[in-house]
């Protein structure tokens, strides 16, 4: 029953001949049932396995645990990796989530398609009741998925056991004479999860027979929900402009779709989804402004900006706006967008300034920066050329410069230094600063 769920959820995934798969080993009764059923399917399914422990030293049997990882892979012939990590203590979600979070990255960086996780029936159980008890949404209630694809460069996350119930995984244990280790935080009963295990699931369990199958079919249409909120997030960033979003357009849409798609693209880009209140101020502001006022809301880890009628969201520090040489390519990096460079005629910076330059730099404002916008207008600080065209302060140190020869030529959002334009019907070229969001 137990090799048959497996076998089915690593088919499902697509698991077979030339996949590489490393079971991620603690050591507990969980991983080392799913190492002796991912032993006993590989040759039939045609994988390759490895194993993989972390050694967060926070136990004082930390040492034992990984001696009985290495030895149970010994005796099965299974490659093993040990990797010992340390834990930063006073993290603001506390031990055990940093414990996860450094365990999680650097597990990874293993060299395989698929990392295997233990999780069975009663942890999903869990995992849905924890998060609703701390008002999670749809996308947290959806707890654990059977199996996330490979992104980026990282593996993919397979958890054949999600539909097994811890009971069967310690009965195959038991049948099949296996050692394994009990990790003596799983009994404590001061952690909220442990606490959910041991007191509440089994009196809701005295009335609910079957609350935990239950609770992981929930499980299941929330995350069914949540596939259709990520897929509603698309299409409303896609009709809303793509990588920025249209302000007016955005802000066309209801304030839960506004807050959803907010929330996606921050989890897209790696980063926090911004909690429930901030974006509620973020469309309380960016409502009540007028369309021409630049806005900069704080969002966690990042900011929602609104400028000339776009909105992005913003996770750059000004410091990652490296300084480029331009040598004639169509475009440049800056931030997370771009500085696109268009040939023109009457237009831009005139061709003959960049063609005879020294150097030709893409670079931010320096202190002291003075510029002349139009033939007959004054020369004037970076500071009151940027106060007279209404760009907010928290966008001047990212607006980039074209320096030709040490001299400011043009300034995205402002304009071209009248010394550097381009002669009527002469040959320019147009930079184009495009932004984006993260
Ligand atoms: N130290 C470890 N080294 C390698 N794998 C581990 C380790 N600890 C846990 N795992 C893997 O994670 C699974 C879940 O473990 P556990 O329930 O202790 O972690 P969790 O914190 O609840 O879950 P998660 O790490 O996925 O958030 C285990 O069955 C095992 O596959």
């Amino acid at each position: 029953m137990l090799l048959r769920a497996a076998s089915g959820a690593l088919a499902a995934a697509g698991v077979g001949p030339g996949s590489r798969l490393c079971c991620a080993l603690s050591g507990g009764v969980d991983s080392i049932v799913l190492l002796d059923l991912l032993h006993a399917l590989a040759p039939s399914l045609g994988f390759s396995l490895q194993a993989a422990h972390v050694h967060h030293g926070l136990s004082a049997h930390a040492d034992a645990w990984a001696r009985a990882c290495e030895a149970r892979c010994a005796q099965l012939k299974v490659p093993f990796a040990l990797f010992r990590v340390e834990v930063p203590c006073g993290d603001s979600e506390g031990l055990e989530a940093a414990a996860r979070r450094v365990r999680h990255a650097v597990l990874d960086g293993v060299e395989c398609d698929w990392l295997v996780f233990g999780h069975h029936q009663d942890d999903q159980a869990e995992t849905i009741l924890f998060r609703l008890l701390r008002g999670s949404g749809v996308r947290g209630a959806a707890a654990m998925a059977a199996f996330e694809p490979p992104r980026a460069a990282r593996p993919g996350r397979l958890r054949p056991l999600l539909g097994c119930r811890r009971a069967a995984i310690e009965a195959w244990a038991r049948q099949r004479g296996l050692a394994w280790v009990e990790d003596e935080s799983n009994a404590a009963l001061d952690f909220s999860r442990n606490h959910l295990r041991h007191r509440v699931l089994p009196v809701i369990g005295e009335r609910f027979p079957a609350a935990v199958s239950t609770l992981a079919r929930a499980a299941e249409h929330f995350r069914e929900a949540s596939e259709l909120l990520d897929q509603l997030a698309a299409q409303d960033q896609a009709a809303c402009g793509g990588r920025t979003l249209r302000r007016d357009l955005l802000l066309a849409l209801p304030d839960a779709r506004v807050a959803n798609l907010l929330r996606w693209l921050a989890r897209r880009n790696g980063l926090r989804a911004p909690a429930r209140a901030r974006l509620d101020e973020a469309l309380r502001q960016m409502r009540a402004v007028a369309a021409s006022h630049p806005l900069r809301v704080e969002l966690g880890d990042m900011a929602c900006c609104v400028y000339r009628g776009q909105v992005w969201l913003d996770s750059d520090a000004a410091d990652c706006l490296q300084p480029r040489r331009w040598a004639g390519e169509e475009s440049l990096p800056w931030g997370a967008g771009s500085i696109d460079f268009r040939p023109a005629v009457g237009e831009g910076v005139a061709r003959a300034a960049l063609d005879g330059a020294g150097s030709v730099m893409l670079a931010m404002c320096r202190p002291g920066l003075r510029m002349r916008l139009g033939g007959g207008r004054p020369r004037r600080s970076f500071r009151k050329l940027c106060q007279e065209a209404g760009v907010p302060a928290w966008m001047r140190e990212r607006l980039p410069v074209l320096w030709i020869d040490g001299e400011p030529a043009w300034i995205g959002g402002l304009g071209v230094a009248a010394e550097f334009a381009c002669a009527p019907a002469g040959p320019g070229v147009v930079p184009e600063w495009r932004v984006r969001g993260p």
